[in-house]
C-alpha cells in the first residue's frame, strides 16, 4: 500500500482515476497495479461487456439484435474467472453489442456507482474519462502501436493455450479498434485532459513504473503540497 503519491499527502476520499485505451495496449495492467499501488478498488468495465456478450452466446441470441443483447443486461451477474469471458467468440460479440446504445445505457449506472463510491476507485475501459467519469482526478490514455499491441495479444493467447495467429490477431485488433472509435455513442477517444502512455516500446514494469510516475505527478499538482 502506499498512499503518499509522491507528495505526503493521503489520498483524498473519492479520488477516481480512468484508465482508457484500445485493445491490448495494457490499460488493464496498468488499472489493477495503479489499484494496488494507491489502495484503491478496481473495476475493469470490459468485463461487463464481456459478461453480457457471454450471457447471450450461452443463450443463442443473435448479436445483431440490439433487443436481445439488451435483454442479457438483465440482473447481469457473472465471475470473473470464468475462462469463456475471455474467449475469441466472446470477445468478436462484446465487441458488437457495445456499440448498441442501449446495452451502454444499461451499463452506464453500475459503473458510475463504483466510480462514486467512498474512497474512490480505478475503472478502465473504452469511456471512463469521456462518459462514466468525465471529473476523474486523473485520466490515463494508454496506448501502442496495432502490431506490438497484436504480439502481446498473440503471446497471452498461447500461454492461455488458445490458437493464436499474428495476421489474424492483428487484423481483429484493427476491425475492433475502428468499431471503438467509429461508434456514435460512447466512442473510444482521448479525452482532452488525459495523460497518453505510449508503452509500445515499454515493458510491463517500466509501463507500471510510468503511470504510477504520472498519476503521482498529476496529484502533486493537484494537491496543495
Ligand atoms: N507494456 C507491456 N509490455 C508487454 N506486454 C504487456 C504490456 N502491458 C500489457 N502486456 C500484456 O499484454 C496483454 C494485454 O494486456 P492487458 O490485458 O493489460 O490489455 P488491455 O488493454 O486491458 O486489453 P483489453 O482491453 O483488450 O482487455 C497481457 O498479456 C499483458 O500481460
Ligand atoms: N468501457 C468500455 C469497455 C469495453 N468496451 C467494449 O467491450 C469489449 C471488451 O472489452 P475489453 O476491454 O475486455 O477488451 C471491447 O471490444 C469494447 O468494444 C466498451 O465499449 N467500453
Amino acid at each position: 500500500m502506499n498512499r503518499n503519491f509522491g507528495t505526503g499527502d493521503e489520498v483524498r476520499k473519492g479520488f477516481v482515476i480512468a484508465v482508457d485505451g484500445p485493445a491490448a495496449s495494457g490499460k488493464g495492467t496498468i488499472a489493477r497495479a495503479l489499484a494496488k499501488h494507491f489502495d484503491l478498488p478496481h473495476m475493469d468495465t470490459g468485463l461487463l461487456y464481456r459478461a453480457v456478450a457471454l450471457k447471450l452466446w450461452r443463450w443463442g441470441g443473435d448479436p445483431n439484435v440490439e433487443f436481445e443483447a439488451l435483454r442479457a443486461c438483465d440482473d447481469l451477474g457473472f465471475d470473473p474467472g470464468d475462462e469463456e469471458l475471455r474467449s475469441e467468440p466472446v470477445s468478436r460479440i462484446a465487441s458488437k453489442i457495445s456499440s448498441y446504445p442501449s446495452v451502454r445505457d444499461a451499463l452506464l449506472q453500475r459503473q458510475r456507482d463504483f466510480a462514486a463510491q467512498e474512497g474512490g476507485a480505478v475503472l478502465d475501459g473504452r469511456d471512463i474519462g469521456t462518459v462514466i467519469a468525465p471529473n476523474a482526478d486523473v485520466k490515463l490514455f494508454v496506448t501502442a502501436s496495432a502490431e506490438v499491441r497484436a504480439q502481446r495479444r498473440v503471446r497471452e493467447l498461447l500461454e492461455r493455450g488458445m490458437p493464436g495467429h499474428y495476421e489474424d490477431v492483428l487484423l481483429d485488433i484493427r476491425a475492433r479498434d475502428e468499431r471503438d472509435a467509429g461508434r456514435p455513442v460512447a466512442p473510444l477517444r482521448q479525452a482532452p485532459d488525459s495523460l497518453v502512455l505510449d508503452t509500445s516500446d515499454l515493458g510491463i514494469q517500466e509501463s507500471i513504473a510510468e503511470a504510477i510516475r504520472l498519476v503521482g505527478e498529476q496529484v502533486g499538482l493537484k494537491l496543495p503540497g
